[in-house]
Order: structure tokens, then C-alpha cells, then sequence
């Protein structure tokens, strides 16, 4: 059984306006269970709002999306969110700047249940956080009253992928999540995440506009445009490839746009 499965997705903007515009018309996608889907494709092709109706931000104009077999599709965006994690590019999203790293943690750790706060964290689960701090390599485990707003937007993104993978999901989106950091950085947290990707076994599907990083992470290469899958390499043909096959298939595409 697929872990992820979108069936005959339709999505329209503006629908009913002079400015409807259909975006997915039956859209089809299977995620086999520790499958890592990188997604490149250009701008407007729909990969943020393929995310979106993942996570169930977007409402669907007709289709079905199942997680693990069960049929998500008029499930509200919190309730999946138990099961789909997400980290985005905007460095500010996944935390809590006001409160100390201790505190994220744990209000992560919680994530789902009707109380976060005031019951305490007891030290066998401070023990278990620093421990998953200390895999970040970047000495957050010896900083765990330092509020998150005092960390630079590479730490801030390591706890973010940290506090998403913490408890149990089916599913992790990964939304450009090294864009807005520098080379090296963004280097860091790529490893990072391959490696806590591999460690948990967790099905992934990463939008990147890198293509080195399309290339090298990942067990499949999707490339999206306007609306439609058109480059779907699996395993096998995906480790022949190389950025100039891809280059090759975004100008093929934007000549046969007219652009
Ligand atoms: N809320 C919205 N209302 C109307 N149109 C939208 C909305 N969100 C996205 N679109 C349109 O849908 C198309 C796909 O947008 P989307 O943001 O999903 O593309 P993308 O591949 O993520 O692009 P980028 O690489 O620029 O982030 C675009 O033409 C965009 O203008």
C-alpha cells in the first residue's frame, strides 16, 4: 500500500472569476512507503501548491488523498499535521522565537495532545532532547534555555527539522527548506536531513530549486510544470542523471512555452 496517494486531484484558483485558472486536472501521485521525492520544476509549475493541498492548506475541487490507506482528504490542516510534518524555507516558521529551545522541544514532543505546557518536562525527556540535539552537530545541547529567537536561521532550521521529525510522522515535506540560507549552511542542513530521512525511514517529498541537491538526495526525481508531472525518474535512472539532463528538460520546456 502506498504511504502517499493523490488521486484524480483537480485544483482550481479563482474559480468562477474572469482569472480561473486550473492547476491540477486529475493529478495522479504514489509514494511508496521510505520513498525520498525530490521536486524541481519552475516557477508557477505548482509545487508549493502540490504541498499545500498535501498538508490540506489548500481546499481540493474534487480527488482524493490518502495517507497509509486512510482517505485524508476532508481531514483540516491540524489534524494532519500529526501525521505530515513540514518544514518551509522561511526560517521563522517552524519555531517559537519567544520561547527557549527546551520549551520548542517539548511543545513539539506534544505535539497533538490537549496539553503542551505547565506539565513539566521530566528529565528522562530532557535526557532523550539532548540527545537529538547532539546529532544536529551544532552544540544546542548544552543550550537548552537559550531562547530560539537568539539562534541564527541555520540553527533555527536544524531545530525546526529536528522538532517536525521528533515524534512519529507518516510524511515529511520539506518546502525549499535550505533556500534562505547560505552555501554552506544550507549544506549542513542537506546532510542533516539525509540523514535523519535515512535514520527514520520517513517518506519525503522535497521541493527544491537546487538541482545538485534534487540530484543527490532523494530516491526519485519528479519535475513538475504547469500542473503535470513530466519528469518522473525512479531509483535506478535517477543516479544516471546529471544537472545538464535536467537543464536540458527546463529549456525544452520553456521553448515549447514560447519563452
Ligand atoms: N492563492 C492563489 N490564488 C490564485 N492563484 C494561485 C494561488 N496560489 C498559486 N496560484 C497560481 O498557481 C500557479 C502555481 O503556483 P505555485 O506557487 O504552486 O507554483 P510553484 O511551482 O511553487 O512556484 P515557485 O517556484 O515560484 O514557488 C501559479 O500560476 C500561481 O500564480
Amino acid at each position: 500500500m502506498p504511504m502517499l496517494e493523490l488521486n484524480n486531484i483537480s485544483k482550481y484558483y479563482n474559480a468562477g472569476t474572469i482569472n480561473e485558472m486550473c492547476l491540477f486536472q486529475n493529478f495522479n501521485l504514489k509514494a511508496e512507503k521510505g520513498e525520498f521525492l525530490s521536486v524541481v520544476g519552475s516557477n508557477g509549475s505548482g509545487k508549493t501548491s502540490l504541498l499545500n493541498i498535501i498538508c490540506g492548506s489548500i481546499p481540493l475541487d474534487s480527488g482524493t488523498i490518502r495517507i497509509n490507506g486512510r482517505d485524508i482528504t476532508k481531514s483540516p490542516e491540524h489534524k494532519r499535521s500529526r501525521s505530515i510534518g513540514r518544514v518551509y524555507q522561511n526560517t521563522a516558521m517552524g519555531t517559537c522565537p519567544s520561547m527557549t529551545i527546551l520549551e520548542n522541544l517539548s511543545l513539539a514532543d506534544n505535539k497533538g495532545k490537549s496539553f503542551h505546557l505547565g506539565r513539566g518536562t521530566d528529565k528522562k525527556r530532557i535526557d532523550y532532547y539532548r540527545t537529538n540535539l547532539k546529532i544536529l552537530g551544532l552544540g544546542l545541547e548544552d543550550k537548552l534555555n537559550l531562547t530560539v529567537g537568539s539562534l541564527s536561521g541555520g540553527q533555527r532550521q536544524a531545530l525546526s527539522l529536528l522538532m517536525t521529525t521528533l515524534t512519529p510522522i507518516e510524511f515529511l515535506i520539506l518546502d525549499e527548506h535550505t533556500a534562505a540560507l547560505d552555501p554552506k549552511t544550507a549544506e549542513t542542513i542537506m546532510e542533516l536531513t539525509g540523514r535523519i530521512v535515512k535514520e527514520k525511514g520517513l517518506t519525503t517529498i522535497m521541493v527544491t530549486h537546487n538541482l545538485r541537491y534534487a540530484l543527490e538526495y532523494g530516491s526519485r526525481l519528479l519535475m513538475l510544470h504547469k500542473g503535470e508531472i513530466v519528469v518522473d525518474k525512479k531509483e535506478n535512472e535517477k543516479k544516471d542523471l546529471k544537472i545538464e539532463n535536467i537543464l536540458e528538460k527546463f529549456n525544452q520546456i520553456s521553448i515549447e512555452c514560447g519563452n
